[in-house]
């Protein structure tokens, strides 16, 4: 099925939103015809991003619902977490598909939402009717969706590199631990004590040790395909790079399984789905082999010394990790192949 759909994008002045309109301008099924400021309606966007001096729209739209309902289709919502709460049911009442990059809608226990966002989630029944996009394993509740709720960047590159595992009941649910490194961009283009140039050029720090938000929707999704309730002690790190997250997780297999055998469980699992690139033996991904693309690289070590395996899982943080899933979610949603607009080669070196 082929067919022409008008988006607009909401928080098109951070970098989730930029990245957006990068991915939307080459699609060709896509028309731009809405880019929403809160802070800079009424300006162009080169005013902004001055590297997009082409015209995408005249100026930039307020965040105003029925002017954007009357402009587009599907919304993308690239807006801090909180934001979606108030405007994403009023733009799903409006008729518009919405894909919300954002926290707000990815845990179904409202209970859960407030103890690690500490604010209260949005109300239940648009929660329901979110569909929680991590492509590659839940996308078959995608086609047809109204409304989307995009996974975070830690949880992508984490559960794509856990899940197959996890699903085949190879590992012990109750001793993962993951420690993932991201790069500043991760952050938004906000400034903040933590992320300006003194602090972290230099500099590598671990942060949100045992309270990082990502945590329950990583296992939300682990306890879901496993079918069981899965934990695991997640500890995120600071890196001086603007792009990338690589993702270092230590499980212990409690069946005996060869390593080649895990690639093949692995291989087989991801086949069919062309972003997750699995490493041949010896290999581990690094952040670059992914930097500007879709892809999720994964690699694996057996320590027979120890029996433990260790799984290396690499995305762009701001692509597959935001603007690019969503894209692919876009497209799962519309019928379209999930590759249309995004068959990025990561920009190397
Ligand atoms: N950066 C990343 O790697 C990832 C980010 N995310 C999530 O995506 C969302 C966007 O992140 P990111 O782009 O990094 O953040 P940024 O801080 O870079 O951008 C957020 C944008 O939201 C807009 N905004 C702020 N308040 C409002 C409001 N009340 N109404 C409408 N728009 C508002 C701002 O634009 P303006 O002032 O022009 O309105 C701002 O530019 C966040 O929820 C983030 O957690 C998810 C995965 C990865
Ligand atoms: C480097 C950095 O600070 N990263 C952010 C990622 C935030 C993000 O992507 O927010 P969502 O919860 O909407 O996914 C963090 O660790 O909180």
């Amino acid at each position: 099925m082929s067919q022409h759909i008008r988006a607009a994008i909401v928080g098109a002045t951070g970098y989730g939103g930029v990245e957006l309109i990068r991915m939307l301008l080459t699609h060709p099924n896509v028309q731009i015809t809405s880019v929403v400021s809160s802070s800079s309606a009424g300006t162009p966007l080169a005013e902004s991003f001055p590297h997009l001096q082409e015209i995408i729209v005249d100026r930039l739209d307020a965040v105003d619902v029925p002017l954007i309902a009357d402009k587009a289709d599907v919304v993308f919502l690239a807006t801090p977490h909180g934001v979606s709460t108030e405007i994403a049911p009023k733009m799903l009442d409006a008729g518009l598909k919405v894909i919300d990059v954002s926290g707000d809608f990815r845990l179904k226990s409202a209970e859960t939402h407030e103890r690690w966002y500490k604010r209260k989630q949005a109300d239940a029944a648009y929660v329901d009717k979110a569909v929680y996009g991590l492509a590659e394993v839940f996308g078959d509740d995608v086609p047809g969706a109204q409304f989307i709720s995009n996974p975070g960047c830690y949880p992508t590159v984490t559960s794509l590199g856990l899940v197959p595992i996890v699903k085949a009941g190879w590992i012990d649910t109750n001793s993962i631990i993951v420690d993932a490194k991201s790069g500043v961009s991760g952050a938004g283009r906000g400034l903040g004590m933590t992320t300006h140039y003194s602090e972290v050029n230099e500099n590598f720090f671990a942060y949100k040790v045992n309270k990082h938000q990502h945590t329950p929707e990583i296992e939300q999704t682990l306890s879901r395909v496993a079918g069981k309730d899965v934990v695991m002690t997640f500890t995120t790190h600071l890196v001086p790079m603007t792009r990338g997250i690589l993702s270092t997780i230590y499980v212990r297999p409690i069946v005996q399984r060869s390593e080649d055998e895990i690639r093949e469980l692995y291989r087989q699992y991801y086949e069919g789905r062309p972003f997750v690139r699995i490493r041949e033996q010896g290999k581990y991904p690094a952040t670059k082999e992914v930097w500007g693309s879709n892809y999720c690289d994964i690699g694996f070590s057996l320590d027979e010394r120890t029996g433990l395996l260790t799984i290396i899982s690499v995305i762009d943080n701001l692509v597959k990790g935001a603007a690019g899933q969503a894209v692919q979610n876009l497209n799962l949603m519309m019928g379209w192949d999930e590759t249309t607009g995004l068959k990025f080669t990561p920009a190397y070196p």
